[in-house]
C-alpha cells in the first residue's frame, strides 16, 4: 500500500507539473458540442419534473414518487441557462490549469470548512466512510464557494461564482419549498431556516489523463449530509456514465442530460423528516480500462445546508449514524463539522 501510495504522489506531481498536457484535458466548453444523454435516457424509476409546464400537483405527485422508490428526481426548465454554467466551468479551468504553487494560494487556511481549491487526494471520503483502502476512491479536484469566507483568484472569478451561488440559491428556494410541500414537512422546516444555511456551490473535476488507477470509484457511495443537493453533470466525451444511485438495492447509471439537474435528498431531510424521506445514496465510479480515455467529467453540485442550529436527530437507517451525538439530538452545524473534519483529515 505504502509503495502504491507513494506511486500514486509522484504520478500526481508529475501530473500536475505538465502544463501542457493539463491544459489539453480542461479545455474551455461549448454546452452545445457536449455529448449529452437525451431525456429518454433517463431511468424509467426517476421522475423528470418539469418547473414550467407541469402542474403543481403533478410536480408533486413526481416528488412522492421519489419518495418511495428513487430518492432523486431530474429537474428541467429551471432558471439557470446554459450560458451560465458554461462561463462558470470555463473560468474555473483557466484557474484549474494553473500550476499548483498558484493554485495553493486559493486553498482555504482554515482546514475545517469547503472553501477554494482542493487539489488531488485531499477530499478523502473514504475517511467518512471508514474506507481502508482509501485509493480505491476519491479521484478529483474541486473549487468551492460559500455564503462567506471565501478565497478566489481575482475579482471577475468572484463575480462569475458570486451570481451562480445567488441564482443556484434561488433555484433551491422552489425546490426545497416543493420537496418540504410534498413531504408534508411544513411544520418542520421552511424557507425561512433554509436560507441562512452554509450553502456551497462546488465544482469537480474527475481527470482521465491516459493513467488507469487501479480503483473502482472516483466516489465512493454514500449519501449527501445536507437538506438537499441540486447536482449538475457535464458528460464524458467518451458516453462513460459515472454516476450511480441506489435504487432497492441495485445501483443504475443517471446520465448527463441536457438542460437537467439531479435532486438528492439528503441526510439532514431524513432526520427532518423524521426518517420518512430517506437519503439517495449514490456513488461516482471508475471506468474500465477500455473505457478510460475521455472518460473524464465534471459535476457542479449546490449543496443546500440547513441553518447551523437546527437541530437534528439520528433516525433509523441513518447513513451517518455515528456523525450525531450519544444523545441523538445534536445542532447541524456540529454533525457537519465533524464529517468535514474528517474529510479534510490528513
Ligand atoms: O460527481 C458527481 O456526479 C457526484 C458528486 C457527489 O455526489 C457529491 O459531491 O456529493
Ligand atoms: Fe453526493
Amino acid at each position: 500500500m505504502a509503495v502504491l501510495a507513494s506511486s500514486i504522489k509522484s504520478f500526481t506531481k508529475r501530473l500536475f507539473s505538465s502544463k501542457e498536457s493539463f491544459n489539453h484535458l480542461l479545455a474551455p466548453i461549448k454546452i452545445n458540442d457536449l455529448k449529452w444523454y437525451s431525456e429518454s435516457d433517463i431511468p424509467a424509476e426517476i421522475p423528470l419534473i418539469d418547473l414550467k409546464s407541469m402542474t403543481q400537483n403533478e410536480q408533486i405527485s413526481g416528488f412522492k414518487q421519489a419518495f418511495e422508490t428513487s430518492h432523486c428526481v431530474y429537474i428541467k426548465n429551471h432558471l439557470i441557462s446554459n450560458k451560465e454554467m458554461e462561463n462558470l466551468v470555463n473560468a474555473t479551468r483557466i484557474f484549474f490549469n494553473q500550476s499548483e504553487e498558484i493554485k495553493n494560494k486559493i486553498v482555504h487556511p482554515y482546514k475545517g470548512i469547503m472553501r477554494g481549491y482542493n487539489g488531488f487526494g485531499q477530499e478523502k471520503s473514504s475517511n467518512i466512510l471508514h474506507i481502508k483502502d482509501e485509493h480505491q476512491g476519491d479521484s478529483h479536484i474541486s473549487y468551492c464557494w460559500g455564503p462567506k469566507d471565501n478565497v478566489y483568484p481575482d475579482i471577475k472569478f468572484q463575480k462569475i461564482w458570486s451570481n451562480y451561488y445567488k441564482k443556484s440559491l434561488r433555484l433551491s428556494k422552489s425546490i426545497a419549498e416543493l420537496a418540504i410541500k410534498s413531504a408534508g414537512m411544513e411544520n418542520v422546516i421552511g424557507w425561512n431556516n433554509l436560507k441562512a444555511g452554509d450553502h456551497l456551490l462546488k465544482i469537480q473535476e474527475y481527470i482521465a489523463l491516459g493513467y488507469k488507477a487501479k480503483q473502482n470509484y472516483r466516489l465512493f457511495p454514500h449519501a449527501d449530509f445536507d437538506f438537499l443537493t441540486l447536482l449538475t453533470q457535464l458528460p464524458a466525451e467518451n458516453g462513460f456514465i459515472g454516476l450511480q444511485v441506489k435504487i432497492g438495492d441495485k445501483f443504475i447509471n443517471a446520465p448527463a442530460v441536457k438542460g437537467t439537474i439531479i435532486i438528492n435528498f439528503g441526510e439532514a431531510m431524513q432526520s427532518l423528516s423524521g426518517g420518512k424521506v430517506k437519503t439517495v445514496v449514490h456513488s461516482v465510479i471508475s471506468p474500465e480500462e477500455d473505457k478510460y480515455n475521455g472518460s473524464s467529467r465534471t459535476s457542479i453540485p449546490f449543496f443546500l445546508q440547513p441553518h447551523p442550529k437546527t437541530k437534528i436527530t439520528k433516525t433509523e437507517g441513518s447513513f451517518y449514524s455515528d456523525y450525531y451525538n450519544e444523545k441523538s439530538t445534536w445542532e447541524y452545524a456540529d454533525f457537519h463539522s465533524r464529517l468535514l473534519g474528517e474529510f479534510y483529515k490528513h
